[in-house]
């Protein structure tokens, strides 16, 4: 990341994030930067708190401790209405699977994003179809989730991800279910979208090999980042 005289803004930073689950400590102080634009892997044990430090992030889940600051305003302190309108405009999520609509098309679970935004049904369809495309994806436009492959669906979904034009993409283990081929293709389509757009990608992984696409990673280990979490 550029450093203005040690003062550059990153577009989202974390401080000091805890949040518990009942008695379960998740998250212990945690702090991580990301970048306008940056890829960055987090990777740690299964139970690290992974999976609810993307949540905070994301405004999906207020931390209990800590500050989540988005391009200047606190996440951790908006009132829902506004922290779901950044959901739909600015962020773009993507999980392990099951995130799309099972009884919709490929190009309608793509669409609708864009419907909830004010687009016809026209222009959500033409805009989809052109996301499959680039995911390359668009022959099984008119199929359900549950006939296509894992591979598949999942590039469908990061379409639905990114047709809204995004800041941050928060991804979680995207590939997790996935074999090696088809994990490569979905990575490959991620990365070069999220660069071609100027995405920022926050990106839960397991699987070194995927984390190898990031521009940097950080570990977590019981609730707090272990290796690297803020930028210099
Ligand atoms: N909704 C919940 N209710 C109770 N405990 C939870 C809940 N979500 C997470 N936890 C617990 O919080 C801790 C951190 O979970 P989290 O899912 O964030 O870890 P993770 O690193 O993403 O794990 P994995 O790699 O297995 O997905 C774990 O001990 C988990 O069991």
């Amino acid at each position: 990341m550029s450093d203005n005289g040690g003062t550059a803004v990153p577009l989202l930073a974390a401080r000091d994030l805890a949040k518990a689950h009942g008695r379960t400590r998740a998250l212990e102080g945690a702090s991580v930067d990301l970048a306008a634009g940056e890829i960055l892997a987090v990777t740690g044990a299964s139970g690290s708190g992974k999976s609810t430090l993307l949540h905070c992030l994301a405004g999906i889940v207020r931390p209990d401790e800590g500050t989540v600051a988005y391009a200047g305003e606190r996440l951790d302190e908006l009132p829902e209405k506004r922290l779901s309108e950044l959901r739909r405009t600015e962020f773009g999520v993507v999980f392990q699977f099951g995130q799309l609509i099972p009884e919709l098309t490929a190009v309608d679970n793509v669409g609708l994003p864009l419907l909830l935004a004010g687009a016809t049904r026209a222009e959500a369809q033409q805009r989809a179809g052109e996301w499959l495309e680039r995911f390359g994806v668009r022959g099984q436009a008119g199929l359900r989730p549950g006939a296509m492959s894992g591979g598949q669906a999942q590039r469908v979904a990061l379409a639905r991800a990114l047709v809204t034009g995004p800041r941050i993409v928060f991804a979680d283990e995207p590939t997790g279910a996935l074999d090696s081929l088809a994990s490569e293709q979905v990575m490959t389509a991620l990365i070069g979208t999220a660069r071609e757009s100027g995405t920022a990608v926050l990106l839960i992984t397991h699987d070194a090999q995927v984390a190898a696409y990031a521009d940097r990673e950080i570990r977590l280990a019981d609730g707090t980042v272990a290796r690297a979490g803020v930028t210099a």
